[in-house]
């Protein structure tokens, strides 16, 4: 018998349809549809009791009691509950962290078998009171006696009651992802027409892939929802043209981004199947496609030297450096659309001498995208952005499609809040 190789590979995936916060999924909890998820996964490769490696999840919006949602999610799901779980956080890039965990980890021999896997809710978003109030609750807690409780709770001022509402607020400048990537957009010339057609574009992909079957095997419904509710099928430039401007209003430039070319608010659960090839062969299961390699990037952005979404525009070049590959050498690029103009920048950063002499070091620009390979099957504009399920969703599907079309090779590029971005190179299997 042969050594043992290890080799991670992409089984399959399986997700609940992302739905538009505050509408179906309003009543279920991150942990509710994290658990469906893998439970659909579990059902669909006939896995309930069995113990695997490890399953990875997380979720960016989390409750503090959810300290380990992914190991609670296990514990809930048909898999055995001596099945070891734990949360990672990456923002936006969490669900892809999950896979690329999952796979170093079966790489190494430290395990054969896993679920990555990602949640959030927006309807469920935590709310947090103001530091006085909790300081008071914390003393609260550790009183011992009626006086004490009365005097504690007796600072209880009528102010200190207002949540703090949750917000996609970058913490080190105030502004939101929407209001940082209009400042990006303006930067870079990225006109709304640009993001409007990106923005149909990935409607229409979508529908397609929806209307094809594609997603038979990849989405499971859930309450009641069988498809994405934010794809609008019958969506227009036209009808895109008519929307307002919603980030950017105070900038010289006239605003370009809307809820249209804006990915809306999201619920929903992603999860992804890995395994090294010998345990995928001792169960029937037949291999998709494999992680090659991964490459973070963070920018600098806090003084606005750099756009806050910009990380994969300096990840990209580095991972594809390090293989010996060229934008030529892809079949599909599936870039997450946080917003259209997002994509856009990255792509006119990599176009760009400018930026690719002084940012990159290069001689000359970094490479063009053939567009019609990218997001071929739609992405987050239409699908929705369900913050740490959309690297599940991005991965199976391209995992899919590559053994579907015969292709061989996509890159995979998630920016993150924070300044950060992480990047992945998918072959077939
Ligand atoms: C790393 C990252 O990923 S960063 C990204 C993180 N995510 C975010 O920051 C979320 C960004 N998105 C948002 O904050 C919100 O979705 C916003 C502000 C863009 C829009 O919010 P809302 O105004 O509540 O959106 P809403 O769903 O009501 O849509 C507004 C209008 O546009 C319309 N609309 C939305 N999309 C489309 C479309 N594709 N085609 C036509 N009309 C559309 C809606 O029907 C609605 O019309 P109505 O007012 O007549 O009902």
């Amino acid at each position: 018998m042969s050594a043992p190789t290890h080799r991670a590979v992409i089984l399959g995936g399986n997700r609940i349809p992302f739905a538009r916060s505050n509408k179906q999924y309003a009543k279920a909890s991150n942990l509710d549809m994290l658990t469906s998820t893998i439970d659909g996964l579990v059902a669909r490769f006939g896995l309930a009791g069995e113990t695997m490696g490890e399953v990875a999840g997380g979720a960016v919006l989390k409750h503090s009691k959810d300290f380990n949602l992914t190991r609670e999610a296990v514990l809930g799901s048909a898999l055995s509950p001596t099945t070891p779980a734990f949360d990672i956080g990456q923002a936006c890039a969490t669900g892809l962290e999950t896979v690329v965990s999952l796979t170093n980890k079966i790489n190494a021999g430290q395990i054969e078998s896993g679920i990555a896997a990602g949640v959030d809710s927006a309807s469920d978003a935590p709310i947090v009171v103001g530091d006085s109030l909790r300081e008071i609750l914390l003393e609260l807690s550790r009183a011992k006696t009626l006086t004490q409780r009365m005097r504690i709770a007796a600072q209880i001022r009528p102010a200190y009651l207002a949540p703090q509402a949750p917000s996609t607020g970058e913490p080190r400048t105030g502004l939101s992802m929407g209001e940082h990537q209009a400042i990006t957009t303006a930067a870079w010339g990225i006109s709304r027409e640009a993001q409007d057609e990106l923005a149909l574009a990935s409607h229409q992909g979508l529908a397609r892939a929806w209307d094809e079957g594609f997603f038979d095997d990849l989405v499971t419904p859930y309450l009641g929802v069988s498809r994405d509710t934010n794809l609008r099928a019958d969506s227009s430039l036209e009808s895109l043209a008519k929307l307002s401007p919603v980030f950017g209003k105070r900038l010289p430039e006239p605003a370009t981004m809307t809820a249209g070319n804006s990915t809306p608010l999201t619920d929903g659960a992603a999860s992804v199947l890995l395994g090294s090839e010998e345990w995928a062969a001792d169960h029937g299961f037949t291999p998709l496609a494999r992680i090659v390699d991964a490459e973070a990037a963070a920018v600098d952005f806090v003084d606005g030297a750099e756009g806050l979404l910009m990380a994969p525009a300096y990840a990209v070049p580095r991972l594809l450096a390090r293989n010996g590959l060229t934008f030529e050498d892809f079949d599909v690029f599936e870039i997450h659309e946080a917003f259209a103009s997002t994509v856009l920048c990255h792509l006119a950063a990599w176009e760009s001498e400018e930026f690719s002499r002084e940012k990159l070091g290069l001689d000359g620009p970094f490479g063009t995208i053939d567009r019609t390979k990218l997001n071929p099957l739609g992405s987050s504009l239409a699908a929705g952005h369900p913050f740490a399920a959309t690297g599940g969703r991005i991965i199976a599907t391209t995992a899919k499609y590559l053994k579907l079309t015969g292709k061989k090779r996509s890159l995979v590029s998630i920016c993150a809040a924070g300044g950060q971005g992480l990047t992945a190179i998918v072959e077939a299997a």
